[in-house]
């Protein structure tokens, strides 16, 4: 097969699902007779019927590795099952090339009551695969799934990692040429998810990824191409620059509800983000950045420390600003204010939420009493011309040479 030939053609695929089961069957039933008398498949939603995938177009090669993301119920799945064979389009087509390895559903395709080795062997001859050839590569399999223990006990014995160890290990072993996967991998451990995620990058190079994924720092390192999906639709396609289609998962996942927590013997007032105050502030990657805190105090409260604390939008903290890690002491009064200047703004293109928090500091000069914690103060949209996915903080050197 060429080396960059075209493996998966999808065109205009759509797929729609009834809201209740009784109307359900009842439309299968007069489908089935409208079949019969040879009219084609009804394209147009009847009542309590949704589209769960609409439209969908896309091509991959080999060398290429598909993300779909996207809210939970956006169609992902249902795309995914589509192409795998398991579900018939209402419109549409899906042209596949070669060889198909796929894991979607925990168990799916494994016999319960056959042991581990035989459900390979089961999945290789479905793959084409002659007995001999399964044998030699039935111990790497075993090897890879690390199951070996267990390799000749039935399936539905197994535990839902065992289950995706086995089903990973099928799927990336038995040469494929398009590699279907969906979120199921999220069930492994994170050594083993790490483990896949590596197998997959190295998988790429012969084959066509199509994976499922809300993990965003995996999806962005491994993804050649990402698809976002809203209500069954394609919203963002993007094949160069993979940025706004993570930015768009993050605007219709993501949460920054304001949350707040403390004694309020000091209390945040206000704060001013580049001299302007409310929720949402844009500035750009590398430029200064200055923050002023406005608080009132409490004459039994003499010193505070302030820690301003970026948080990503999966809620992990990825850089934090510290008076008491800068060594300076701020003196609390009724009314007063604290100026945090930063010449360079490190953040990675992307959304941050500030979370602010003003401790007091006791006698021993150590951080004490939660005086006032404010979650999502403030949401940073940090804008620039690239977007280097992997690292959350581009940090800028001297360099020499
Ligand atoms: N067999 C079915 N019958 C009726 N509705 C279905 C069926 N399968 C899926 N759906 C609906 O179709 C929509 C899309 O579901 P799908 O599982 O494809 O979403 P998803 O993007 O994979 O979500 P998640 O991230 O939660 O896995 C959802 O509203 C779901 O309830």
């Amino acid at each position: 097969m060429k080396d960059n030939e075209v493996l998966v053609k999808v065109e205009g695929l759509s797929k729609k699902f009834c809201k209740d089961l009784k109307t359900s069957l009842w439309y299968g039933l007069k489908d089935l007779v409208s079949n019969i008398k040879g009219n084609k498949g009804e394209r147009k939603l009847r009542s309590k019927e949704f589209w769960a995938v609409k439209d969908i177009s896309f091509e991959l090669r080999r060398g290429e590795c598909l993300g779909l993301i996207g809210h939970n119920g956006a169609g992902k799945s249902t795309l995914l099952k589509i192409l795998n064979g398991l579900i018939n389009p209402d419109a549409g087509k899906v042209i596949m090339k070669g060889r198909v390895g796929a894991l979607i559903e925990l168990g799916a395709g494994f016999n319960p009551i056959l042991s581990g080795r035989e459900n390979i062997y089961n999945n290789g001859a479905v793959l084409g695969f002659t007995r001999k050839e399964i044998d030699d590569k039935v111990e790497d399999i075993i090897d890879f799934a690390e199951i070996r223990e267990f390799i000749d006990m039935p399936v539905q014995n197994y535990s839902s990692g065992m289950k995706v160890r086995l089903g990973f290990a099928v799927a990336a072993q038995m040469e494929p040429d398009v590699l279907i996967i969906d979120e199921v991998l999220a069930v492994g451990d994170v050594r083993f998810k790490t483990k896949c995620f590596n197998a997959i990058e190295e998988l790429t190079k012969k084959c066509a990824v199509i994976i499922v994924s809300h993990s965003m720092p995996q999806i962005a390192r491994i993804c050649t191409e990402l698809i976002l999906m809203n209500k069954g639709e394609i919203e963002v396609y993007e094949k160069q620059n993979l940025g706004p289609a993570i930015e768009g998962y993050y605007g219709i996942v993501g949460n920054n509800k304001t949350a707040e927590i403390g004694s309020g013997v000091v209390k945040i007032e206000n704060i001013l983000i580049n001299r302007q105050s409310g929720k949402t502030f844009e500035t750009n990657y590398n430029e200064p950045l200055s923050v002023i805190v406005q608080l009132s105090g409490n004459a039994n409260i003499e010193r505070v420390s302030i820690r301003l604390t970026f948080f990503d939008v999966e809620e992990k903290p990825v850089a934090q600003i510290s008076s008491k890690n800068d060594q300076f002491d701020i003196l609390s009064s009724d009314n007063f204010e604290v100026k945090i200047d930063l010449e360079h703004f490190f953040l990675n293109i992307g959304t941050y939420n500030l979370h602010l928090a003003v401790h007091e500091i006791n006698d021993l000069n150590k951080e004490g009493e939660v005086l006032h914690i404010i979650r999502s103060v403030a949401r940073i949209e940090v804008k620039g011309n690239s977007y280097y996915a992997h690292a959350p903080c581009l940090m800028k050197a001297e360099w020499s040479q």
